[in-house]
């Protein structure tokens, strides 16, 4: 198992270890013990969500506020898409900084998101089955957001916008100055 930490601290893209022989594969897709020897970080991981989507679809971008903030640890099985993430802990020295990569069921990677970041994706393939890990239970109260398409962040979901479908409560999330205001 690969970690390769990105300039956005706590943020790693993981590439495990494959074994392939004449029946097909094995990898460890998380290993608690490897991960706290690599990354230094306790996370405890208490709820796994699987996500389908076709082509286009963006589901984000999401976080939840306060104590409910979520690590996560996510990755993509069938298909390929494009991840992003925003950096939004206050006090980092990368605040408001972005970070993309292709999560893909071919390239296998992973990207280990700490608490304090906005967490979206893209579909670029036909479809794709997104599964992740929370260190903490969903709970909808605390849900936030930044619209997709924010001025400021400027990020490129690399899909043209007359394919992209988003959700009407991700058309309604708020500008990144917006939550800049908030308890994050
Ligand atoms: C997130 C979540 C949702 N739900 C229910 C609530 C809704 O009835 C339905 C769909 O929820 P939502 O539209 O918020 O799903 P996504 O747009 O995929 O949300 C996720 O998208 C981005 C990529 C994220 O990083 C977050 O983990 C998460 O917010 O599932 C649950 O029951 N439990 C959950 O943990």
């Amino acid at each position: 198992m690969k970690f390769i930490e990105t300039e956005l601290q706590g943020l790693y893209i993981i590439e495990p270890r494959v074994f392939e022989d004449n029946r097909g594969l094995f990898f460890e897709s998380f290993n608690e013990r490897v991960f706290q020897e690599y990354t230094g970080i306790e996370c405890d991981f208490v709820q796994d969500n699987h996500s389908y989507s076709t082509y286009g679809v963006l589901r984000g971008l999401h976080f939840q506020k306060g104590e409910h903030m979520q690590a996560k640890l996510v990755r993509t099985i069938s298909g390929k898409v494009l991840d992003i993430v925003v950096d939004i802990r206050k006090e980092s020295p990368t605040y408001g900084k972005s970070f993309s990569v292709e999560l893909s069921a071919e390239n296998r990677k992973q990207l280990f998101v700490p608490k304090g970041f906005a967490h979206g994706f893209v579909v670029l393939s036909d479809s794709a089955e997104f599964v992740y890990k929370c260190d903490t239970f969903y709970h909808p109260a605390s849900e936030s957001g930044i619209i997709y398409n924010d001025e400021q962040l400027a990020l490129d979901w690399k899909v043209p916008e007359k394919d992209l479908i988003v959700s009407d409560k991700d058309l309604e999330l708020p500008k990144f100055e917006e939550i800049s205001l908030e308890t994050c």
